[in-house]
């Protein structure tokens, strides 16, 4: 069986989208804050997980409306609705979503360099294309032709006929047309326009400048992602290629063309490795690294394309959000479209607006990381220490001050404040460096509060001390009208903390959280979003239903000659593992690479351990070096090389292979334990038999596995174990029961991301309601 078969069974089977892991905490940016982690909103509330539920339903019901345009589209303020994708007019759409995906077709490779003289001939077949998900349909399905098939190979053929013209031009010739294409955007003609010359310029340029011409199948891919689709191509298909042609073609308006990936390490191989593309066609490119200061960050994404991760876009976008509020510009940019046009001297954001952006692997970061909302915390940690001490130094001192001779009270509003030599006693006591370097007036302000907490407030009168819930004390409010404590309620301004400094208690600075957005509001501020992965199958219904961005299945350039070999199953790790190190030597010993990706550091460490004891050399990547694994991973594919990962390694990392290895066969990849989401396995699946080479894989099962607990329960799953420690032999036909749990862990995290979705979505709506802004304004 082919990889192209399981594909197919996974539409097949009508699987869940997937997930990874368990509930991530929020990311925070490392550089800015080091402040908060606040987790996403009651995720565990069963209310809100009903109210989801009630949602997924409600949304599978409204598809049909979002699919031809006319659902609301929930945006943030300032942002333009992400272009619904065209309705799809092929009348057996609703019957084609339910059908089988039929398996590509295999054609000969497009590897033939353009013929002198003459366009190479546009090789697609139509079927070849399929969208999938909810719409799910084959692009030639029912006997009909998939309009929008039509199009692209109409406009795949205008692309190839201009290649004969552009190819005996010089460099300099090409850029001059690149430039032209430039004013022609800029001046206001419609991108779609200019797309055949745009991507026949770019593939000329790939050509010239990297020895790579962009195949049929990546002009495809580039064209359904000019039109917002996720182009689901498989691993290897070449998809940093293929990103330049939406990339190029978007920058030429001058708004900025931005590449989110997942890691900076990815952000800069892939933006240094296209650079001579984008140079050839006079088009700067900018990335964007985690440690970047607020200074090169502009000039990156002053660049026409910019490279770099989500999770920096994001922060970028908070980051300049808050400045904007400082400067008081939020409510010129809430009309506006979010960015351009600042003229003033000082702070400026960082980013020019949120024009157009490419995800690559879309479903680990439009999906995966959907869950976890990125956060700014307002208070760095120095300013917090200086915080605490200020509220200490004016406790300890707040006994000395005297009533009319340093402070006064107002007898309406109850206010204290320092008389002038009140203000000259804060002068002159003594102060640690820390809260000497707060400012004089907040010193008077912690100075009165503490003045005020020390006459006014009173043990046990107005607040108890109580051991609290993280083992130390707290204060605790006691209502003055009934008497009782009031449970998790604190006093605002400083009173709360003023009072835990009197009472010597650890001091609750509040963590002030500036800023945040989720992973879905970001990009649905983009006015064109589009994805690469390759794996989106089995998320496209969500990435439909959150993104409005409909899957399109890129064939293979080359047939895939990838062998799934099929699934063993033992009773227990250790017996497993044995026998995973018996497949290991014995491919060993015929020279063909094996990579042995496992779910944890633990396990890959246990695997050495046995491939040691037998004398296989092997390498183990479990380090968080991502620059040095992708090293380690691109050398998998040499001769008799034994590679042990963690499935980090799963990503992003080409595998090449001598012409000796295809002929042994290729790579070995062994799957020691199913993931909580397909689609990590298939990324670990999908090292080996890249761009038509051969290779096999076989995952391997045991009744103790992790997913059995996640998708069956703990009893179930403990009775398995319970049942397989009794076992001698391998149970191979219990296969299937992990699959299933596999998609009730998917179907979990989906309805994880749902609630997220649900309470982030009503909690806008209410800021929205109070005029507040709902990136800024969040709750603690
Ligand atoms: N048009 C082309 N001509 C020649 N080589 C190509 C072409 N397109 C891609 N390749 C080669 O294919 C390999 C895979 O490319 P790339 O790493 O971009 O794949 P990918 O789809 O991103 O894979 P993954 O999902 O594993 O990251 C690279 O070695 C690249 O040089």
């Amino acid at each position: 069986m082919t990889d192209q078969d399981t594909g197919r069974d996974d539409v097949r089977s009508g699987r869940q989208p997937d997930s990874i892991d368990s509930a991530d905490p929020p990311i925070v940016p490392p550089a800015k804050s080091g402040q908060t982690i606040v987790q996403p909103p009651a995720a565990e509330q069963t209310r809100a997980t009903e109210q989801a539920d009630a949602d997924v339903d409600r949304n599978s019901d409204a598809e049909a409306d979002t699919a031809s345009g006319t659902a609301p589209v929930d945006t943030a303020p300032g942002s333009q609705p992400t272009p619904t994708p065209p309705a799809d007019p092929t009348p057996s759409a609703e019957a084609a979503e339910r059908k089988v995906v039929q398996p590509t077709e295999i054609i000969p490779a497009d590897t033939s360099p353009s013929p002198a003289g003459g366009a190479p001939p546009a090789t697609i077949a139509p079927e070849r294309f399929q969208t999938v998900g909810t719409k799910s349909m084959s692009i030639f399905s029912g006997g009909g032709f998939h309009p929008k098939m039509v199009r692209w190979k109409r406009m795949l053929a205008e692309i190839g006929e201009l290649e004969p013209t552009l190819k005996p031009e010089s460099d300099s010739d090409l850029r001059k047309r690149s430039l032209a294409l430039r004013y022609r955007a800029m001046a206001g003609e419609k991108l779609g326009k200019l797309l055949p010359e745009a991507y026949a310029l770019v593939r000329e340029a790939g050509r010239r400048a990297l020895g790579m011409r962009h195949y049929d199948v990546q002009m495809i891919g580039g064209i359904s992602l000019f039109e917002s689709h996720i182009a689901e191509m498989q691993t290897g298909e070449g998809k940093t290629l293929t990103a330049t042609l939406p990339l190029y073609l978007h920058s030429l308006v001058g708004k900025g063309a931005h590449l989110a990936t997942v890691n900076d390490y990815l952000a800069k191989r892939d933006a240094e490795w296209m650079t001579p593309i984008y140079t050839m066609l006079g088009v700067s490119v900018g990335i964007i690294q985690t440690p970047d200061d607020q200074g090169s960050r502009r000039k990156s994404y002053g660049s026409a394309v910019t490279y770099g991760t989500a999770k920096e876009f994001g922060f970028d976008f908070l980051r300049d959000r808050l400045l904007l509020r400082a400067q008081n510009r939020i409510q010129t940019e809430m009309l506006g479209d979010g960015g351009g046009g600042f003229s003033d001297s000082g702070d400026k954001p960082v980013m020019r607006g949120m024009h157009f952006c490419l995800v690559d692997e879309a479903d680990s970061i439009l999906i995966d990381e959907a869950r976890t909302p990125l956060i700014i915390g307002s208070i760095e940690d120095t300013v917090r220490d200086q915080i605490v001490e200020t509220y200490r130094w004016a406790s300890e001192h707040a006994s000395e001050y005297e009533l009319d001779e340093h402070f006064t009270i107002d007898d309406d509003t109850k206010q204290y404040e320092l008389t002038a030599r009140g203000r000259q006693k804060v002068r002159a006591l003594p102060k640690s460096n820390l809260v000497r370097t707060m400012g004089l007036v907040d010193l008077y302000e912690y100075t009165e509060r503490a003045i005020k907490v020390f006459r006014e407030f009173l043990l046990d009168r107005q607040y108890v001390v109580r051991p609290g819930d993280k083992g130390v004390d707290e204060i605790v409010i006691v209502d003055e009208f009934t008497g009782r404590l009031a449970e998790g309620r604190k006093w605002r301004d400083g009173i709360h903390q003023a009072i835990e400094a009197k009472e010597n208690l650890e001091i609750s600075v509040p963590t002030g959280q500036a800023a945040r957005i989720t992973v879905q509001d970001l990009f649905l501020r983009y006015n064109h979003l589009a994805g690469m992965t390759g794996t989106a199958a089995t998320s496209a219904r969500e990435l439909r239903r959150i993104y409005r961005t409909p899957v399109l299945r890129v064939p293979t350039n080359r047939p895939p000659q990838r062998k799934r070999l099929a699934d063993r199953v033992f009773g227990s790790m250790d017996s497993k593992f044995k026998a995973i190190v018996d497949e290991v030597k014995t491919i060993h010993e015929t020279g063909r690479p094996v990579l042995i990706g496992t779910r944890s550091i633990d396990k890959s460490e246990i695997l050495s351990r046995m491939l040691q004891a037998i004398g296989i050399e092997h390498q183990v990547l479990n380090a968080n070096n991502v620059a040095m694994e992708a090293e380690i991973v691109a050398d998998a594919g040499q001769h008799g090389r034994v590679t042990v990962a963690t499935n980090m390694a799963g990503r992003g990392t080409d595998i090449k292979l001598s012409d000796e290895i295809v002929d042994l066969g290729g790579m070995h990849v062994i799957c020691t334990e199913l993931h909580d989401a397909a689609r990590i396995d298939r990324q670990l699946i999908g090292r080996c038999g890249r761009q038509g080479d051969p290779g096999s894989y076989r995952q391997y099962l045991s009744l103790d596995d992790d997913i059995l607990k996640g998708g069956l329960g703990p009893d179930k799953a403990e009775k398995l174990k319970a049942r397989g420690e009794r076992l001698t032999s391998s149970v191979d036909s219990y296969a299937k029961l992990f699959r299933r749990a596999q998609r009730k862990v998917e179907k979990k995290h989906f309805r994880d991301r749902m609630v997220l979705l649900h309470h982030e979505k009503e909690r806008k709506k209410m800021q929205r309601e109070i005029g507040q802004d709902p990136y800024l304004d969040t709750p603690d």
